[in-house]
């Protein structure tokens, strides 16, 4: 469905002043905030007069007294130039056309009513990535449409069919237009990482946690990054000279994390693809010190690997979902959950740390348990991240 761009137009009367034209510069400089407020639109416009200008002002203010909805300072100012007879009030009609609209103002006004606007998308390189509810399905190609013509650097607009199903994380994709490739290339961390989006996990509103965690890990670490992906763990802190292993269940993630490997120039160890179980028991040997999990979902369940784990106990970085609630009972939740799963006990939690917080929650893993509050995913539904050192047995047969 292609649709008339000529047609989106909206005429607009607005306040403005009749002002010198030697003094446009001065009711600029006093007036900024408060002037027309339509991206690309002047806000200074000639008149036949051409010792005069017209300052337009913003649509928010009344047009028979604009000065009264101005903060001090401005209202000071326009209402001496007034008095003085320096400035005429006026009006000016404005027009605006596509160019001048948001994506979310042209597909309010090309859906339905009843039809939600899609308003949220996921950036992944030149890729919009859409969550559409089914009602949308008659408009997806109107939706791509605009979305291509109106984000910045998006080639394609893709949509989610159903719910992440696969236990690679992963989901099927629809294009909803432009160009069919999925492949990106984006940085984050100042590497550049390259992928599928149909093939692999990417969630671009991890990058700040990415760093976080990243930053509290010590240069001369050895992190098992157990459910790597395509490496937004394991190649930053490799570029920093920290000695990673990296594993994931999904066979693409591991060939696309080789070539993120050798894009960013990396010194990284890269597992066969596994479970996080069996790579963890033959890594051993490679004496991890920290091991991040990154499967919220289902990650503290291969925590159980640590029942009978003989290495030295690394410290586990372990990100989990929860429901949203208060921060005592979300801590207490996540606590033991991964006490369930590693088989003995572990330190109480004392608080819930909040999100940036993570140096805090890497020094308390060193001795206790931590709860850190990652983000919220959906209305009812938070990620937390528990860190602490996990019990091995050679821990366990010295305390025994
Ligand atoms: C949520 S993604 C996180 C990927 C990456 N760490 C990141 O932050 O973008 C979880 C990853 O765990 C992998 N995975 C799922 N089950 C696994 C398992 N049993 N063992 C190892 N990796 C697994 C998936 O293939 C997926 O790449």
């Amino acid at each position: 469905m292609s649709f008339n761009r000529e047609a989106i137009s909206e005429t607009h009367e607005v306040p403005a002043l009749l002002v010198p034209a030697k003094r446009t510069s001065a009711y600029v400089k006093a007036l900024r905030r408060h002037l027309v407020d339509v991206p690309r639109y002047r806000t200074v416009a000639s008149v036949d007069d051409a010792s005069q200008k017209k300052i337009l002002l913003s649509r928010q203010l009344p047009r028979d007294d604009p000065a009264s909805a101005l903060p001090e300072e401005a209202a000071q100012f326009l209402r001496k130039a007034l008095d003085e007879g320096e400035a005429q009030p006026t009006t000016h009609q404005i027009t605006l056309a596509y160019d001048h609209f948001t994506a979310e103002e042209v597909l309010r006004k090309l859906l339905p009513a009843s039809i939600p606007t899609p308003s949220a998308f996921e950036h992944v390189g030149h890729v919009a990535h859409l969550n559409l509810r089914p009602e949308h399905d008659p408009y997806k190609a109107l939706i791509g449409e605009v979305l291509l013509d109106k984000v910045a650097n998006v080639r394609t607009v893709v949509n989610k069919v159903g719910e992440i199903a696969t236990e690679y994380r992963t989901y099927e994709l629809e294009v909803l237009g432009g160009d069919p490739s999925t492949q990106v290339e984006l940085r984050e961390q100042d590497c550049v990482f390259r992928f599928d989006v149909r093939d692999v996990y990417w969630n671009s509103r991890l990058q700040s946690e990415h760093a976080r965690l990243s930053a509290t890990i010590p240069r001369d670490a050895r992190v098992a990054d157990c459910t790597c992906g395509v490496g937004p763990f394991s190649i930053p802190l490799s570029k920093r000279g920290v000695a990673c292993y990296a594993n994931d269940l999904n066979p693409k993630a591991i060939d696309f994390l080789r070539e993120n490997a050798r894009l960013n120039k990396c010194q990284l160890q890269i597992s066969e693809p596994s479970c996080a179980r069996s790579f963890l028991r033959s890594i051993t040997d490679w004496r991890p010190t920290h091991c991040i999990y990154n499967l919220p979902a289902t990650g503290i369940e291969l925590l159980d690997v640590f029942r009978d784990f003989t290495g030295e106990a690394p410290i586990v970085h372990c990100y989990c979902f929860g429901k949203s609630r208060n921060d005592v009972d979300a801590m207490s939740d996540v606590h033991a959950r991964c006490v369930k799963a590693v088989g003995a006990s572990l330190p109480i939690p004392d608080k819930l740390l909040p999100s940036p917080a993570a140096r805090d929650a890497s020094q308390i893993a060193e001795q206790g348990f931590a709860v850190r509050w990652v983000r919220n995913v959906s209305p009812n539904k938070d990620m937390y991240c528990a860190s602490f050192r996990a019990p091995s047995s050679r821990k366990r047969a010295r305390t025994e």
